[in-house]
């Protein structure tokens, strides 16, 4: 009897050229339509993007195949001409530096407190304004900065002066500007940027003129910049992300066994940094954006929250990260957001680099495969009333803190590929929505309608613009 050929998910219907775009035009949430198909094709299928075959990912068990299981096969990503050029030819941000990354999340723990005032100054001490987007932007900002260098022989966490202004003058702006036309860029392929980026493979058409005018706006790092820095790496040990980049950039130039290509260049370093924000700022300000929205659609929250706070940490002091343990409701509301709106909802695409399988199915080395976060997150065999905002998912009978009620929760993704700024985030997330809400209470300005909870999906999950209305509180302001 013959063997039975592979078994290939089943595939959404596709023509030469275009594949299955007939099929994906016009909707412009991916995660909600992939997450709807699985009615008609089951929770694993495939697509074409142009050339490209492309594998969606709607359940747990395949999704921990693909990221944990399975890992290193499915550890590629895709390579576009964009990112190409962008990281001049291959420049991708430095592993030995970006994966040591929690080790320095984790020496800041002890640091919160600096943190913490940082945002303080920022804040404008007392008032909030409506400004949302830009407050959250800025606060975001600032640890990133803490945990990519510090000045290390200051007495408190104060960045070296060239670098701080090489981040705010230059890095800050290149990062920025990238979204927008990247997304541009990719929108004339296909209506959105995962889907631009899919669509991006080698050998198809492609306008290349954006790319390089954002490589012209990558700000170098100069004289000004590096000599200090490497100056200043006096000790033994690192202390921080720069200095582990510049102890590694130096030990490999005084290896000489090491050619040229093995070398670490000045941008292999700065696309390093310029990752660090990219990836780290906007993703953490849209979860505090995601998370005020939920506050105010759901006052009760947000009062538990503050009842918490004033119980446990009251009105003398401010909230610190060793305080977490015993704020298990703020910890459990930010684990409801995480899940509710996944900033990343259909991860970044992973690359099977060998032939593979997943579950019954063969799948094809260079296949593409999408973890549609969203579906994981909102499967109604794993969560009651999935679209429902309740943190007491979170908590166990006693009111203790469940890390993970279900096995369908991977905000971070997991496995080898897993977010590396997961303790940075969820430090920043803590230690910014305790401090707010020990002082004030949110709600959507008098007269209008609470906003929408609808998102906008582009490089992360968006929510949609919106106004708060920010009062001190009461029982703050006769505490102090
Ligand atoms: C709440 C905030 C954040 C969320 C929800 C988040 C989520 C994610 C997710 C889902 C992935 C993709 C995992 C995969 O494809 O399997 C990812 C990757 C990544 N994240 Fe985050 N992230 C956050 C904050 C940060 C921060 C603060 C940093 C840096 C300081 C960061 C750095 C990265 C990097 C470098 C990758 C790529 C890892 C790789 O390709 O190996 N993220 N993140």
């Amino acid at each position: 009897k013959a063997e039975p050929g592979p078994k290939y998910p089943r595939s959404l219907p596709s023509l030469p050229i275009i594949g299955s775009l007939l099929h994906l035009i016009g909707n412009r949430q991916f995660h909600l339509l992939f997450h709807s198909l699985q009615k008609k094709y089951g929770s694993l299928y495939s697509l074409q993007m142009g050339s490209q075959y492309v594998v969606v990912v709607n359940h747990y068990l395949h999704a921990k195949e693909v990221l944990l299981k399975k890992g290193k096969t499915f550890a590629g990503r895709p390579h576009t001409v964009s990112t190409q050029i962008l990281t001049k030819a291959g420049c991708d941000p430095v592993f030995i530096g970006i994966k040591a990354l929690p080790v320095f999340t984790r020496r800041q723990r002890h640091r919160g407190t600096n943190i913490l005032s940082l945002t303080e100054n920022l804040s404008g001490q007392r008032c909030l304004g409506t400004d949302v987007k830009t407050y959250f932007q800025s606060l975001c900002i600032t640890p990133h900065i803490v945990s990519v260098h510090t000045c290390h022989n200051a007495s408190n966490d104060q960045c070296d002066p060239g670098f701080l202004s090489w981040v705010t003058r230059g890095l800050l702006q290149y990062v920025t500007v990238m979204s927008p036309p990247q997304q541009r860029l990719c929108s004339q392929l296909a209506p959105q940027s995962h889907v631009g980026i899919f669509w991006m493979g080698r050998g198809q058409p492609r306008p290349i003129r954006s790319p390089q005018r954002m490589l012209s706006l990558r700000p170098p790092l100069t004289p000004a910049v590096l000599p200090p820095l490497q100056e200043a790496l006096g000790s033994d040990s690192a202390n921080d992300l720069m200095d582990a980049l510049l102890r590694t950039q130096l030990s490999m130039e005084n290896n000489s066994q090491l050619a040229p290509p093995l070398q670490l260049t000045d941008d292999h370093l700065l696309m390093t940094v310029a990752d660090i924000f990219g990836a780290g700022v906007e993703t953490t300000n849209t979860v505090l954006k995601w998370a005020v929205l939920y506050l105010l659609h759901y006052p009760e929250v947000q009062r538990k929250v503050q009842e918490e706070l004033d119980q446990k940490i009251g009105f003398e002091r401010h909230p610190q990260l060793s305080d977490r343990q015993q704020l298990p409701y703020l910890e459990a509301t930010i684990s409801e957001v995480l899940r509710i709106r996944p900033v990343s909802p259909l991860l970044l695409p992973h690359v099977a680099l060998t032939d593979a399988s997943i579950g019954e199915y063969t799948i094809p080395k260079g296949a593409r495969v999408i973890v549609n976060l969203w579906s994981l997150h909102h499967d109604e065999k794993e969560w009651d009333t999935p679209e429902e905002f309740n943190p007491g998912r979170f908590l166990d009978d006693q009111g203790k803190r469940l890390f993970s009620p279900s096995p369908s929760y991977l905000p971070f993704g997991a496995g080898i590929r897993v977010c590396v700024g997961e303790a940075l985030a969820k430090m920043e997330l803590f230690l910014f929505l305790a401090w707010i809400l020990q002082r004030f209470t949110l709600k959507a300005p008098p007269g209008q309608p609470l906003p929408t909870l609808e998102g906008k999906f582009g490089v992360v999950l968006q929510a949609q613009p919106f106004k708060v209305q920010v009062r001190l509180r009461e029982a703050w302001r006769d505490g102090v």
